[in-house]
């Protein structure tokens, strides 16, 4: 019954042929078809010791924003963020030509995965996602990121809210004449509810994919959508943790402590927070279980490897050969502290993560409320230049709301609804540097983890204080367990005028970066509780 109704959904989109159908099917199913023999290129996947199959991504290991498109059309013109960097419009025309490949693709599959989930935690907001894949390991990866519904949600789906046709195997011959950045394309159409992808096999656009979505409806309808994790601890208290790529939001919020809520996409509505999704997606480069247990003992049977390297079905976790960006992705459920659904009440405690490369940054500040917008503003962090370790040429990156890729309204949309959300929830923000200092090395994970902890059981609230110039931030002195002397980055120099130099660099930058928002004069306001040039003080 149910299957003939999904043949009939598919041909509706185009898609025909004769193809097996697999409807949202068990994890024990979609093991068989991952180690299948019949199995050609990156179709394969490979058993490892741990219980996890591991793939390949083929070129495509990171996303791919320069091939990242919206339609432009009457329901986007005036709403999307046209930022000529991050929304790239494309035509209906050229949408539906690149649309054409994917359905023909897909009509030739001789087996086609249809995966029905939930994206976000609660009924009245989430997005009913259906996933169009003929990729096995592709189907798994999405039932292990987005909500599972039960047997009963699924009886009683109705039609989805959006659909993701996955044609990874097709690219696009015309993107020259159609002016596109290459032959791949990931795009989405908001009128036809669709996204479609070609080319990129990278698991990352599917649920980066949907979380742009998210961060398109919810705002509009007032609640905060956020690039975070989120856990609650025994009283209730919930904390988030903001963050770009590689700065901490994963590894932070497994803390053994502490219930997991979710590791990078949250909404945040008049109930509380909530997350989008119904699994993690962990970098694994370096993991050991003795740095990070929670996400060690995550990868089991079920959890899938990207891209790392694979000796005899041993995962070796410190090969970066492939890729720097190696990852897990697991159901929520593997984590052993979890909330479920995965949702608690409102947040009291804000962290944004920043990886700083020029050891600027204090290890931790507290913000004050317009400090608090402010750098939700700037969403600083650095990129490392390739994927050499230690700091040779760090490039500074500002990234509103922590998450610029994924914002698909203005960069004001977000610290609106966000900062609406702390005032009335008297939440209270830090800012927290897991990167490096003056010794050249990274903070450690155990330095981090005491400061996180300082923060939640408040104790850095009544910790001694001081302000550190040219960055204008206030630190706590000591805080417990934390390493003597490395909370005043000045004192991890062995010439303070080293840290002054950088940090006189390092404030230009955003004293420059926030020159976008000084239209306004609600912004203009916040330049006071940003870093500071001496010049402009006087
Ligand atoms: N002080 C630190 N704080 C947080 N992460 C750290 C620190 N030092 C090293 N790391 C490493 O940095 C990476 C952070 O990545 P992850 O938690 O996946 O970030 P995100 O989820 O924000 O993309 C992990 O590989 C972690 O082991
Ligand atoms: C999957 C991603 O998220 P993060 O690195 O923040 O975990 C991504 O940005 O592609
Ligand atoms: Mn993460």
């Amino acid at each position: 019954m149910k299957n003939a109704k999904i043949i009939q959904d598919l041909e509706k989109l185009g898609i025909k042929g004769n193809y097996h159908l697999s409807y949202n099917p068990s994890y024990e199913e979609l093991y068989q078809a991952e180690v299948s023999s019949e199995n050609q290129g990156f179709e394969k996947a490979e058993l490892t010791e741990s219980g996890a199959v591991s793939v390949q991504t083929g070129i495509f290991t990171g996303r791919s924003p320069k091939d990242r498109y919206i339609v432009q059309d009457d329901i986007t013109k005036d709403t999307i963020f046209w930022d000529g960097k991050v929304n790239l419009p494309t035509t209906p025309e050229i949408f539906e030509s690149c649309k054409e490949l994917v359905l023909t693709q897909l009509s030739d599959a001789k087996k086609i995965y249809v995966v029905d989930t939930f994206c976000g935690t609660n009924e009245d907001t989430r997005l009913k996602v259906r996933f169009i894949v003929e990729v096995a390991w592709q189907a798994h990866f999405v039932t292990n990121m987005f909500i599972r519904p039960s047997h009963y949600d699924l009886e009683n789906y109705g039609e989805p809210d959006f659909t993701v046709i996955n044609g990874s195997k097709t690219t696009n011959p015309n993107w020259e004449e159609q002016d596109l950045n290459s032959e791949n394309f990931v795009m989405f159409n908001l009128t036809e509810k669709l996204q479609i992808i070609g080319g990129t096999w990278y698991g990352g656009e599917m649920k980066k994919g949907m979380f742009a979505m998210m961060n398109y409806y919810l705002p509009l309808k007032g609640m905060a959508s956020m690039h975070c994790s989120a856990n609650v601890g025994e009283e209730g208290d919930v904390a988030l943790f903001f963050g770009l790529s590689g700065t901490g939001k994963t590894t932070l919020s497994a803390d053994p402590k502490r219930y997991l809520i979710g590791d990078d996409e949250h909404g945040w509505d008049n109930n509380g927070v909530f997350n989008y999704e119904g699994g993690c997606y962990a970098k694994v480069i370096d993991l050991s279980a003795e740095k990070e247990p929670d996400i060690f003992r995550a990868i089991k049977r079920d959890a899938l490897l990207e891209n790392v390297v694979v000796n005899d079905g041993i995962a070796d976790y410190a090969d970066g050969s492939i890729t720097e960006n190696t990852r897990v992705s697991y159901p929520i459920y593997h984590i052993n502290k979890i909330v479920l659904p995965s949702k608690a009440g409102h947040a009291s405690k804000i962290v944004y993560l920043s990886a700083d490369a020029f050891g600027v940054l204090p290890p931790v500040s507290i913000l004050d409320e317009n400090q608090a917008q402010y750098h939700f503003l700037c969403g600083y962090t650095s990129k490392l230049a390739g994927t050499e370790r230690g700091i040779t040429e760090p490039e500074p990156s500002f990234s509103p709301a922590f998450g610029e890729a994924f914002l698909t309204l203005h960069p004001t949309m977000y610290s609106k609804t966000l900062i609406g959300k702390m005032k009335e929830h008297g939440a209270k923000a830090y800012l927290v540097n897991t990167g490096w200092n003056g010794t050249g090395k990274r903070i450690s994970l155990k330095d981090t983890r005491a400061i996180i902890d300082a923060i939640i059981d408040g104790s850095i609230e009544s910790a001694e204080k001081t302000t550190i110039p040219v960055m204008n931030l206030e630190i706590p002195t000591s805080l417990p367990s934390v390493s003597e002397g490395i909370l005043d980055p000045r004192n991890t120099y062995s010439d303070v005028a080293e840290w002054e130099e950088k940090a006189k660099d390092l404030a230009a930058k955003y004293i420059k970066n926030f020159e976008q928002y000084c239209g306004n004069d609600e912004a203009k306001k916040l330049i006071a509780s940003g870093p500071q040039l001496q010049e402009q003080t006087i």
